[in-house]
């Protein structure tokens, strides 16, 4: 394939230097028998060959580069999320803060990503739709370990990783692990504000149930933010980074509307009939909550 930035012929201007002694008096490295290079450190040859189309499509491309790179947008969320709900555990919250507004910016990231993908239309996708067979992103094992680090908790989305003992490991992991608000509230309570028992020690793999006692908690740092400034600032953090995750699911079902219409999911669920009911998640419910009632 031809390299898009193969150099030019030098102009006739003899103020204008050449490509090549551009090169040469910068002194940049242009040796790499022996140390690592760019590609070597990337570990580029792995990424760059790992994308094979199994469809004639034109558009499978977009569609397979649009996924491998979201999920590596997940990997970096999911260490970014690990290590900001292992930070709020040991009351360390100016690294928790950089961190969440790192995965706030990531997810946002991927908002954006929902414009490329659209510039796919139903046709193109049907071409290869087909070659796709019952695989979903509903398997994603690290979009469900998101979910679960976040607290929308559901044995039910551990199944489709029964028949990979090593990712089914991660996923449970992140299902009973507390989730990053369970940490939040724990937090809270150190704090002496009065969250229940039943949401500091409660068992973690359990959806979330809202509690008034925990809306109360928040209440108090809301009406009084010099007093609680961080933890005001911490519901703050999760307001932005749910607001952008409620963002991402909505641009989902409208760029699968407008594929694929009302048709089934290859993974089995109603297609865009899911993925509304996915749009009434709440994760911190008491956090939306204070607002009406503040
Ligand atoms: C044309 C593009 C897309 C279509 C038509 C589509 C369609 C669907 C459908 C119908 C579902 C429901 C599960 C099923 O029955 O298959 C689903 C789930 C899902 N998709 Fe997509 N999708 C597209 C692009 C993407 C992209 C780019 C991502 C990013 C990684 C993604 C991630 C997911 C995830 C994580 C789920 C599970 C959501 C949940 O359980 O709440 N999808 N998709
Ligand atoms: N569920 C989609 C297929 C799909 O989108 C997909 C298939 C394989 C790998 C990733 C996918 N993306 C998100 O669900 C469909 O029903 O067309």
């Amino acid at each position: 394939m031809p390299c898009p930035h193969a150099p030019q012929p030098a102009g006739n201007d003899p103020a204008t230097p050449s490509p090549e002694s551009i090169v040469h008096e910068e002194r940049a490295q242009l040796d790499f028998s022996r140390s690592m290079s760019y590609g070597d450190y990337l570990q580029l040859d792995a990424v760059l060959t790992a994308q094979k189309p199994l469809s004639p499509a034109h558009d499978e491309m977009l569609f397979i580069v649009q996924h491998q790179t979201s999920e590596l947008w997940m990997k970096l969320m999911l260490h970014e999320l690990h290590a900001a709900t292992a930070h709020i555990a040991r009351d360390e919250l100016q690294p928790a803060f950089k961190m969440l507004a790192r995965v706030s910016k990531i997810m946002e990231q991927l908002v954006h990503a929902w414009d490329v993908l659209a510039t796919m239309t139903p046709p193109e996708y049907s071409a290869m739709r087909p070659y796709l067979g019952q695989s979903s992103g509903f398997q994603s094992y690290q979009y469900r370990c998101i979910e679960f680090a976040l607290g929308n908790k559901n044995a039910a989305m551990l199944q489709p990783h029964a028949h990979r003992p090593d990712l089914l490991t991660l996923v449970r992991a992140a299902y009973e692990a507390p989730s990053l608000y369970d940490e939040a509230l724990r937090l809270l309570a150190r704090r002496g504000l009065p969250v229940p028992a039943s949401h500091t020690a409660r068992d973690f793999s359990l959806p979330y149930e809202a509690s008034d006692a925990v809306e109360q908690a928040w209440l108090a740092v809301y009406r009084d933010p010099q007093k609680y400034w961080d933890l005001y600032q911490l519901g703050e953090e999760l307001t932005d980074l749910e607001d952008a995750f409620r963002l991402w699911r909505f641009r989902h079902v409208t760029t699968v509307e407008r594929v694929i219409g009302f048709k089934r999911g290859t993974g089995g669920t109603g297609g865009v009939s899911y993925l509304r009911k996915m749009l009434d998640v709440v994760l911190f419910p008491e956090i939306w909550k204070l607002r009406t009632d503040l």
